[in-house]
């Protein structure tokens, strides 16, 4: 592996996060990932060389906890991708703490740990930012008000950095539907999930990973966010 400036990823120990890592290291780019619980992927990366490190983002003292930890590692970093994601129901009795958790790991974590890791980014060479929203944040969802508002906000953040940071850090998001199902999604669950696109499948994560790749390749992108959803706004 070469001495590239390692790019981080946030809730990289399964699924998406998981799988743009191995692509990543696949083209010799160093990888720091975190990860809240242990997981079979972490060993995969870490006999790869990655280095693994341990957060969880519920609250202010685990997300500045991790901020040392990257600092520990590392003295400089080629992008920051905000991937970590909790995805919760709106449960009756809970909304307070819901929206609270939802706050924390989809905004107060990205808004942070970009105002204190953005000096690692600043080292002359290419640099970004990329936010993992969701498509939801365009009509909001019924049954996961805090979540869709969360991501918005980190929408939103999008925006704000990408103007604070420009020209040396580029900051873009990628709003992706339905990418990869869970386990627990029965039939009827994915049936209609899939009907909710004008494309109607089950892509996997890889188109995520392609358009991380443009995000990072090209040098004249900043302040967008790359709607990856199947078409699901023509349905
Ligand atoms: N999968 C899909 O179809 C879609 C995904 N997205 C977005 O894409 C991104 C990747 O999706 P996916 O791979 O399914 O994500 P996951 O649901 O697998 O979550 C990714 C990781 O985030 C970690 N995480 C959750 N809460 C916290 C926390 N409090 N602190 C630190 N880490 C935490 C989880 O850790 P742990 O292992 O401990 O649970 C998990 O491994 C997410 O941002 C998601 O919202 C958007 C639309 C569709
Ligand atoms: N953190 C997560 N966010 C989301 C997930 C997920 O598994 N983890 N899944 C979805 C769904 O795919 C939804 O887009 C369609 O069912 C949304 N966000």
């Amino acid at each position: 592996m070469d001495h590239r400036a390692p790019i981080l990823i946030t809730g990289a120990s399964q699924r998406i996060g998981l799988y743009c890592a191995q692509r990543l290291l696949d083209e010799g780019q160093p990888v720091i990932v975190s990860y809240r619980r242990e997981r079979e992927g972490l060993d995969i990366l870490r006999q790869r060389g990655a280095i693994t490190l341990h957060a969880d983002f519920s609250d202010n003292a685990g997300i500045f906890a991790f901020i040392e930890r990257i600092k520990a590692h590392t003295d400089q970093l080629r992008a920051i991708v905000h991937n970590a994601s909790d995805w919760h129901a709106d449960e009756a009795g809970q909304q307070a703490a819901a929206f609270q958790h939802m706050f924390q790991v989809h905004m107060q974590a990205p808004y942070l740990i970009n105002l204190h890791c953005a000096g690692l980014l600043r080292h002359g060479g290419a640099a970004d930012i990329v936010h993992i929203s969701d498509d939801v944040t365009h009509k909001g969802s019924r049954k996961h008000i805090a979540y869709a508002a969360s991501k918005a906000g980190l929408e939103n953040l999008t925006l704000s950095f990408a103007a604070d940071l420009a020209p040396a850090i580029k900051v873009n998001g990628i709003a992706p539907a339905l990418i990869q199902f869970n386990p627990q999604d029965d039939d009827e669950y994915r049936r209609r999930a899939l009907a909710k696109s004008a494309l109607g499948i089950e892509p996997g994560p890889q188109v995520i990973y392609q358009a991380l790749r443009y995000l990072l390749d090209t040098p004249y992108v900043t302040g967008t966010t790359l709607a990856v959803n199947g078409g699901r706004h023509l349905i």
